[in-house]
């Protein structure tokens, strides 16, 4: 028996860069990532979606745009990880640091995979390419994958 925990992840893209966070503690600390995190009482995915890249990176966006679902199973545990990613191209704000990212702008040819979940490799480009698509990957502790499905979709 699973239960699911929900999850939100931003990922911001202009033409040339993307935003990347280092995380600075808890759950994948040490990665670059985007941002994002649970959901509080009341919010819809997309709320919090919002209020999370606001709390990590300082950025406040108008549109997500809804491009992937990740469903994470850890070999061993009973709780799936259910990560709504959501992709922003304009956005409001200056990167600042805050407790839990620093943040960074990468451009698109050197983005730091070998420091990033190692799932990141294998979907971020969809993302890119504003594909999107539905996953599941199977994780043995966090740098093994032993199993995963990925599909494009023409809606999520
Ligand atoms: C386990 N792989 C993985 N987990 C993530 C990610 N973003 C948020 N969470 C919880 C990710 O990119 N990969």
């Amino acid at each position: 028996m699973f239960t699911s925990k929900l999850l939100t992840l931003v990922l911001v893209v202009q033409p040339e860069r993307i935003l990347l966070g280092m995380k600075k503690r808890g759950f994948g600390a040490g990665l670059w990532n985007g941002f994002g995190g649970k959901l509080q009482e009341g919010e819809t995915i997309e709320e919090a979606a919002k209020r999370e890249l606001w709390e990590e990176s300082g950025l406040t966006v108008g549109a997500l745009q809804k491009i992937g679902n990740i469903k994470f199973e850890f070999v061993g545990s009973t709780e799936l990880l259910d990560v709504h990613i959501f992709r922003a191209d304009e956005f409001k704000g200056e990167p600042t640091e805050s407790e839990e990212m620093r943040p960074e702008w990468f451009s698109l040819d050197k983005i730091p995979y070998d420091s990033m979940w190692p799932d990141d490799y294998i979907w971020l480009p969809l993302l890119l390419q504003k594909k999107k698509f539905l996953a599941y990957f199977k994780f043995e502790g966090h740098d093994k994958i032993v199993d995963y499905t990925l599909e494009e979709v023409e809606d999520i």
